[in-house]
């Protein structure tokens, strides 16, 4: 298949470079100027790709754009007119809510929403580290992307483990409150998920699920307490000696996802008429302190 990759940073090349070895032809779509860019995974033996050819994303069959939340409009928009009209679109990134505002603009092709648990790290821009494998869900936006359950098997065959979501906005929504909590706690103590462990933190994991359980039921979620108190625990056990992506990001000082994470659950409980002020209390302080840095 005929595969653009548009943002190749840490997951962009992870995906790049395995779907070559996976035997498709792939290019890339990046910031860079240069027209071919040399990518590896780990020690493995690098790809070169071509970069920015409208040709190629002309031809592209499938394009998976794995920007940050934040970027996905600023990548898209400027590329949509060259895309063929049935090209699918994967977007691959964390939070919720960046679709709704660009989908009148790309309705017309299938698209699909995926979140992947999967570590990478790109410690400089030819390089990446993959660092903890992980599952990658997939599932159709529209009804035409819907259709497009040919691409598990594709995907899997590139980077396992890859598996359908029939409702990806439930799965994206159990997603989004476990990020809810770990994100902005672990960016503001900038520590390991594990530290979320401690007795010190149980109250405000209580409260920040309360508020999260009341929105998801109010935007027709089923999900209660226990089961996503549990699903919170897998993942901080899973994940204790890991930093989380914000963490990074404000470690780095770079602007953080906290708009399209804690900020869509609270654009979505001022829809409900719903109080969520521990939840407001975090969004609030990570956005003093990317303001801080961005000055
Ligand atoms: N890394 C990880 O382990 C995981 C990441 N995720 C999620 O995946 C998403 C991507 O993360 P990650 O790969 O780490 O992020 P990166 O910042 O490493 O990758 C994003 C890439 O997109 C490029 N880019 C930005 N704007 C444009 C544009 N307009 N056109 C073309 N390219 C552009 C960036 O370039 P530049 O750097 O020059 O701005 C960068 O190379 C995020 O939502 C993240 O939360 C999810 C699970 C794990
Ligand atoms: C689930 C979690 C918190 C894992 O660290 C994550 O999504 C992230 O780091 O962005």
């Amino acid at each position: 298949m005929n595969i653009s990759i548009i943002g190749p940073g840490a997951i962009g090349t992870l995906l790049a470079c395995r779907l070559v070895n996976s035997g498709h032809h792939v290019s890339i779509w990046g910031k860079s100027l240069s027209s071919t860019i040399s990518l590896r995974i780990n020690k493995e033996q690098p790809h070169l790709f071509s970069n920015c050819n409208k040709q190629h994303l002309a031809n592209s069959e499938l394009i998976i754009i794995t920007v940050k939340a934040w970027q996905v409009e600023n990548a898209l928009v400027p590329i949509v007119s060259y895309l063929h009209k049935d090209c699918i679109i994967v977007f691959m990134h964390n939070g919720m809510g960046v679709i709704e505002h660009i989908c009148n603009k790309i309705s017309h092709h299938p698209i699909l929403l995926a979140t992947t648990t999967h570590g990478v790290y790109k410690p400089n821009s030819m390089q990446v580290f993959h660092t903890g494998k992980g599952i990658t869900k997939l599932g159709g936006y529209n009804d035409k992307g819907k259709h497009c359950v040919f691409l598990v098997k594709l995907l899997d065959h590139a980077l396992p483990e890859v598996i359908w979501s029939s409702s990806i906005k439930v799965t994206l929504w159990n997603k989004l409150a476990i990020s809810c909590v770990i994100n902005p706690i672990t960016a503001l103590e900038q520590c390991a998920n594990g530290i979320l462990f401690k007795k010190r933190y149980e109250h405000l994991l209580i409260n920040l699920l309360n508020e999260i359980v009341l929105v998801m039921h109010e935007e027709g979620i089923e999900t209660n307490f226990f089961d996503l108190s549990f699903a919170l625990g897998k993942t901080i056990k899973n994940t204790e000696k890991n930093f989380s992506s914000m963490q990074q990001d404000v470690f780095f000082q770079r602007k953080t996802e906290i708009d399209f994470i804690t900020g869509y659950l609270i654009s979505k409980a001022e829809k409900h008429g719903i109080l969520v002020p521990k939840n407001r209390f975090l969004y609030q302080k990570i956005k003093l302190k990317e303001g801080i840095y961005q000055k």
